[in-house]
């Protein structure tokens, strides 16, 4: 391990965290909204929450709102002169002329977040933000990455489909230092968390989503998860909400991966849609290897909360061939699974090339995190094996 924990400055992971639980917030109110009305695309007499982007993918008033608010509040706490941000969203769709109603739900979803901000002892503005104020701090986020500096890589709201469908999603935010991946945080609104809740995700809506607070006043749904590099534990904190009072560090407790090694006993975790990862290829994997539970499939990268936690013991995703993975989709799971004990590599079985800008360059077909070195052999194995047979 290379000693990134030292590289990361106690405030830049306080910060980090503290961004990311106020981040969620703001999501949890904006797919309750969505959830809840469904009258609200372009037309609708409610204040619209989604748009598309060129590949017709959706894009909300929430990935938005959380790539300006944690753009302000890194720029606040740091000095906008040190932040530099890789990040999902740009400003195109929200500068349109037809747009005015989606900036106004955007802008109006930021101020009602940063009026939170003290809770979580973090900067709030002095006075609301403006439309200009809040499409700058979008906009700021435009670094491109890359093996030198250092920089943040936010994915605002990664699972977006997960995300307007009412299901899992994740706000993750991870740092870089000259090419690698020191810190992470993920956001994981809808992960129940505890054990015991986490169902396959068709059944979760029974479950978790209408559980109740607890006594403690704290969610049993939703969690953040974080680790620095070099430290060898990751950590999970229940997601902090409404009016409880937020405590650094407080109710956080060690995660660790799972300690099966054995593939009979394993469970395979994966891409919800069959676009985004082929799952007869998997199916195939885990077969040869005598995976033998039911594959679990959730949306964004509350896989690698899966893998970290111990929920699964191995995630696999093989996009179609031309698709270049992102470094906003992974940066900060990949960190959390690996300090949490994990094992992550492409394919070839090499690590995960986070320095050559915005894309993983150079990735050797997929991506395969494991639980152990053991397993994750056995994959990489079996993966080499049925590859020429396969389509992708
Ligand atoms: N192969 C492929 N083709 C097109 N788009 C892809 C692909 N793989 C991942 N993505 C983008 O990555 C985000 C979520 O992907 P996941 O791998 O978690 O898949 S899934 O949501 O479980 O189906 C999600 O991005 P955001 O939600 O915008 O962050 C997807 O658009
Ligand atoms: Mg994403």
């Amino acid at each position: 391990m290379e000693g990134g924990e030292s590289t990361v400055s106690a405030k830049e992971l306080e910060v980090a965290v503290k961004a990311v639980h106020l981040a969620c917030g703001l999501c949890e109110r904006v797919q309750r909204r969505l959830v809840s009305s469904r009258g609200v695309e372009r037309g609708g007499t409610s204040p619209p929450i989604i748009s598309s982007k060129d590949d017709d993918s959706p894009v909300t008033v929430a990935d938005w709102g959380v790539q300006a608010i944690v753009s302000w509040l890194l720029s606040e706490s740091f000095g906008s002169e040190n932040v530099s941000i890789v990040a999902e969203e740009d400003v195109e769709a929200l500068s349109e002329s037809n747009s005015r109603g989606l900036l106004s739900a955007v802008v109006d979803a930021v101020n009602e977040c940063l009026a939170d901000a003290p809770r979580f002892e973090l900067p709030k503005p002095d006075k609301i933000l403006s439309d200009l104020d809040v499409v700058g701090a979008i906009k700021r986020c435009n670094a491109t990455g890359g093996p030198k500096g250092r920089f943040w890589v936010l994915d605002p709201i990664d699972g977006t489909l997960g995300f307007v469908r009412g299901n899992q999603y994740a706000v993750a935010l991870a740092l870089m230092v000259d090419g690698k991946v020191v810190l992470g945080v993920l956001g994981c609104p809808n992960y129940p968390v505890n054990r015991e809740f986490l169902s396959y995700h068709h059944q979760y809506y029974n479950t978790a989503q209408h559980s109740s607070t607890t006594a403690n006043g704290l969610s049993e749904k939703g969690c953040v998860l974080y680790a620095t590099r070099g430290s060898r534990k990751a950590w999970m904190q229940p997601l902090v909400r409404g009016e409880n009072g937020f405590t650094w560090k407080g109710d956080a407790r060690v995660i660790r991966v799972s300690s099966i090694d054995d593939p009979a006993m394993a469970t395979i975790c994966e891409p919800v849609e069959k676009a985004n990862s082929d799952h007869t290829f998997t199916a195939g994997v885990a077969d040869s290897v005598g995976l033998g539970n039911q594959p679990l499939r959730v949306y964004s990268m509350v896989k690698y909360a899966a893998i970290a936690r111990g929920d699964a013991e191995v995630f696999m995703k093989f996009s179609r061939s031309g698709y270049k993975e992102k470094i906003w989709d992974h940066a900060a799971g990949v960190v959390i699974v690996e300090e949490a004990g994990g094992v992550m590599t492409d394919a070839g079985g090499r690590p995960l090339d986070f320095s050559r800008g915005v894309y993983l360059e150079g990735l050797d077909r997929g991506i395969i995190a494991c639980c152990c070195p053991v397993l994750h052999e056995k994959i990489v194995g079996a993966v080499y094996a049925s590859w020429e047979s396969s389509n992708l």
